[in-house]
C-alpha cells in the first residue's frame, strides 16, 4: 500500500538529496514507533531506489526487557529478509548522553565494517520540537535550537541521515497502526523524572491544547530556518577568524599560541565576533566554551592596551598588545 506518507518521504529524500540510488543503508531500529515506521517506509521505497538495506540495534542493557527487545527487532529483520546487526553494551552506560555516544560509535563501526554508506534514524519533527524546547529552556543559542540536522558525517565518512524530520510522532503512530506494525514499548519513555519525557508528555500537549495545535510542526520549522542561518553564520565566522588569526611559531614567541588582529575583528558585527571567538576558544580549551568565556574574550576586542583575562580552563590567558590580542600559555 502506497500512502501519502510514502509520497512525502520519497519527495523529501529526493528534493533534499538525502540519499542516492543503489546505496547500502543501515537503518537504526530501536523497536519504537518511529524507527518501525521508518523501516517500513524504506522497504516500500526500496524498489524505486535500488537500495540495499540492513538493520542495526543497540542493546544498552538498561532495562530488564532489553534483550527481549533486541530479539524482537531481530525477528522483524528476519521477517523482512534483511541483514541484522546487534551490539550489546559490555556494561550499563551511565547517562543518556553516554548511551547516545556509544550508540553512534557502534553505528559507524558496523557501517564501516559492512560497507554501508549511511545510517538512517527515525528522528521526527516531534523530536526536533522537543530538542528545541529542551535547549531553549537550558539557555542555548541558535546552534542548539537548530536541533537535529537532516544529515551529518559520523566517523569513517559514514553519513547519518534523518529522513523523517518533517513527519510528526502522531503520524508515525498512525502509520504503525495502519500497517499493523507492533511497537516495542520502552518503559523508560514514561518515566517523568527525565526532563525529555516531561516535555513530550506534559509540556508539548499543554502547548498544543492551550496555544497552537500545530506547535510541533511549527517548532520543527523554526529549527529548519535556524539551521540554514547557523550554517551561514558559522561559515562567515570561519572566514573572519582566518583573517584575524596569526599563528605564532617563532621561537621568541614560544609562549604565545596565536595573535588576533583587533582591527579586523572590530569591523565585524557582534554576532560574527562571538562566533569567531568561540571557534578560537574551541581550539585552546578542552571543554566547550560557555557564554562567559566567549564574552570575556570578546570584551578585549575594544579594551584598552594591556587589558587581560584571567586564565581560561586549560591555563591560557589573553592579553591586549596594541592592535593584537595575544593568547598566551
Ligand atoms: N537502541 C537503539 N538501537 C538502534 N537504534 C536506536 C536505538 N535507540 C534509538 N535509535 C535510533 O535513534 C532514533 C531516535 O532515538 P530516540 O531515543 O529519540 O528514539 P525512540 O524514542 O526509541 O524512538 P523510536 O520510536 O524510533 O524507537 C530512533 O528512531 C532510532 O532510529
Amino acid at each position: 500500500m502506497w500512502t501519502s506518507l510514502h509520497a512525502s518521504v520519497h519527495h523529501t529524500i529526493r528534493s533534499r538529496h538525502l540519499l542516492k540510488r543503489n546505496q547500502r543503508l543501515l537503518i537504526a531500529v530501536s523497536g519504537g514507533q518511529d524507527s518501525l515506521c521508518l523501516t517500513q517506509l524504506m522497504l516500500d521505497l526500496q524498489p524505486k531506489w535500488g537500495w540495499y538495506l540492513g538493520i542495526v540495534h543497540c542493546d544498552h542493557k538498561w532495562r530488564d526487557d532489553s534483550q527481549a527487545n533486541a530479539k524482537y527487532v531481530e525477528q522483524l529483520a528476519e521477517k523482512w529478509g534483511i541483514p541484522f546487526y546487534l551490539e550489546t553494551a559490555s556494561q550499563p552506560l551511565k547517562s543518556e548522553a553516554a548511551a547516545r555516544n556509544w550508540r553512534y560509535q557502534v553505528f559507524s563501526a558496523i557501517a564501516f565494517t559492512n560497507n554501508y554508506q549511511c545510517i538512517i534514524t527515525g528522528h521526527t519533527a516531534t523530536d526536533r520540537a522537543e530538542t528545541l524546547l529542551y535547549n531553549l529552556i537550558r539557555g542555548s543559542g541558535a546552534d542548539g535550537l537548530q536541533a537535529l540536522t537532516w544529515q551529518r558525517p559520523l566517523l569513517n565518512q559514514i553519513m547519518l541521515v534523518r529522513p523523517l524530520l518533517e513527519v510528526t510522532r502522531s503520524q508515525t503512530g498512525k502509520f504503525c497502526q495502519d500497517f499493523q506494525l507492533q511497537i516495542w514499548l520502552d518503559s523508560t519513555n514514561l518515566d517523568l523524572k527525565y526532563a525529555r519525557n516531561r516535555i513530550r508528555q506534559e509540556l508539548l500537549p499543554y502547548l498544543q491544547e492551550k496555544f497552537n495545535p500545530k506547535v510541533e510542526s511549527n517548532l520543527a520549522q523554526t529549527a529548519e530556518l535556524l539551521q540554514a542561518e547557523v550554517e551561514y553564520l558559522e561559515q562567515a565566522a570561519d572566514e573572519l577568524r582566518q583573517k584575524a588569526e596569526v599563528q605564532t611559531d617563532e621561537p621568541e614567541n614560544s609562549f604565545t599560541l596565536l595573535r588576533l588582529n583587533r582591527q579586523v575583528l572590530q569591523k565585524a558585527p557582534l554576532a560574527l565576533q562571538r562566533r569567531a571567538i568561540r571557534q578560537i576558544l574551541q581550539q585552546i580549551m578542552s571543554n566547550a566554551p560557555n557564554f562567559e568565556h566567549i564574552e570575556k574574550l570578546v570584551a578585549l576586542i575594544a579594551a584598552p592596551n594591556r587589558s587581560q583575562t584571567d586564565p581560561f580552563p586549560g591555563g591560557v590567558i589573553a592579553v591586549v598588545e596594541d592592535e593584537w590580542i595575544c593568547l598566551i600559555c
